[in-house]
């Protein structure tokens, strides 16, 4: 599992333990991934941290985004705003799966509140190394590419610039 464009990862002070049992999980494994904070339980406000994250996958700095808070919810609701990104929340490795080879998920947000530590990384490890299958799911990404379209323009970060 050696992923040579680094994974954005960030959590909120309700995730920042999680976040660093993923960080160790990908130091034993060599994977690259760029830390957007934070480090402490002082209390921030996720969307900050999804903002910056989910912005970085956009514009193809890094190739995905993990972002973990309490119960990955906020951490979801944020990141699917920025145009170009399909963030997915999962509990599970049958859900980290298909978000990668239905969905084609970019960002994969977790809860630390929810989930341990043992199964994140399998999540993470899972979500890593399935691939999008393409096919009947192309256009149905196409719609919601469409949806993103009617709000801002139809113009990822990336192609903007
Ligand atoms: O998803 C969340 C919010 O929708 C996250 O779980 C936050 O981490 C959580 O809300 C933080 O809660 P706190 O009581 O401020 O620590």
């Amino acid at each position: 599992m050696v992923e040579m464009i680094p994974i954005a990862i960030g959590s909120d002070h309700a995730g920042c333990c999680l976040k660093k049992e993923i960080k160790e999980y990908f130091q034993d494994k060599g994977v690259q991934f760029k830390d957007y904070g934070v480090e402490t339980r002082e209390s921030v406000d996720y969307p900050d941290i999804a903002l910056v994250v989910a912005e970085s996958v956009a514009r193809g700095e890094n190739r995905y985004g993990i972002l973990v808070c309490g119960t990955g919810i906020g951490m979801v609701m944020a990141a699917n705003k920025v145009p170009g990104i399909r963030a997915a929340l999962c509990h599970d490795i049958f859900t980290a799966r298909a978000a990668r080879e239905h969905n084609d998920a970019n960002v994969l947000t977790l809860g630390e509140r929810v989930t341990g530590a043992g199964l994140a990384c399998e999540i993470v490890e899972t979500w890593l190394r399935s691939s999008f299958q393409g096919g009947r799911h192309e256009k149905r990404l196409a719609k919601i590419k469409d949806i993103e379209a009617r709000y801002c323009h139809g113009k990822c970060l990336k192609e903007r610039e």
